[in-house]
């Protein structure tokens, strides 16, 4: 695929623009507190992180990645967690190196960015908000936004029926193999960032970058007449 067909840049969020762990593993530990369990180890709970709230919730109360909680039990964790993540969404989360620049950078190439996460958006758009950085992007979709969050294509096709693009005009940046089934699925490009809360190199994406400024730079030489970028 040639970069130079690259309309529109849909990011992941948790693991991709931000390092959310300490505040998403602090929450989960204040809820098990309150429900008299003790606390998880932050490794722990970063293997649980991706599917969204409810279903870290699940995953953090039965420290299982399959684990169901009791209904009840459930219901009572959720409301703690959002309790106490909605107050700690920025504590310690910050964004990566060269997240900033880089979302300053690709904006002057004028491609529309988006967010699609499978946090609650909710919980996504005051995140970014209190980063400084959402009015970098065009549209936030949560995990909550559609019927159908990532792995499912849905986000990214409506985000590009939206943006006018075809799905084959967009990238999708993530850490994750939600972030890669989803941008397969919909036929987008499918890029991984090295540092997120999965190994990348184990992902099957189409290229790998060690930070966004890196895919920056790609895109910059693919706008070149003069220069052939091909991946
Ligand atoms: O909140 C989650 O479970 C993961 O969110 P993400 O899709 O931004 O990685
Ligand atoms: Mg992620």
């Amino acid at each position: 695929m040639n970069l130079k067909h690259i309309k529109a840049i849909a990011f992941d969020l948790d693991g991709t623009l931000v390092d959310s762990i300490a505040d998403l593993a602090a929450s989960a530990n204040a809820m098990r507190q309150a429900l008299g369990l003790p606390p998880l180890d932050a490794e722990r709970i970063k293997s649980h992180v991706g599917d969204g709230v409810a279903s870290l919730v699940h995953r953090a109360l039965t420290d299982d990645k399959d684990g169901q909680a009791d209904e009840a039990l459930w219901a009572q964790g959720f409301t703690l967690f959002i309790q106490h993540y909605r107050a700690n969404l920025t504590t310690h989360t910050r964004m990566y190196p060269g997240v900033a620049e880089s979302l300053n950078l690709l904006r002057s190439l004028e491609l529309p960015l988006v967010v699609i996460t499978n946090k609650s958006h909710r919980l996504a758009a005051p995140l970014l908000a209190e980063l400084g950085i959402d009015s970098a992007f065009s549209m936030i979709l949560g995990g909550d936004s559609l019927p159908e969050k990532k792995p499912s294509a849905l986000p990214l096709l409506h985000a590009a029926a939206v943006l006018n693009v075809k799905p084959q005009e967009m990238i999708m940046v993530g850490d994750s193999e939600n972030d890669i089934l989803c941008a397969n699925k919909a036929g987008a490009l499918a890029v991984a960032v090295r540092y997120g809360y999965r190994d990348a190199a184990t992902l099957g994406a189409d290229l790998v970058v060690d930070s966004l400024v890196d895919l920056f730079a790609l895109l910059k030489k693919s706008a070149d007449p003069h220069a052939n970028v091909r991946m």
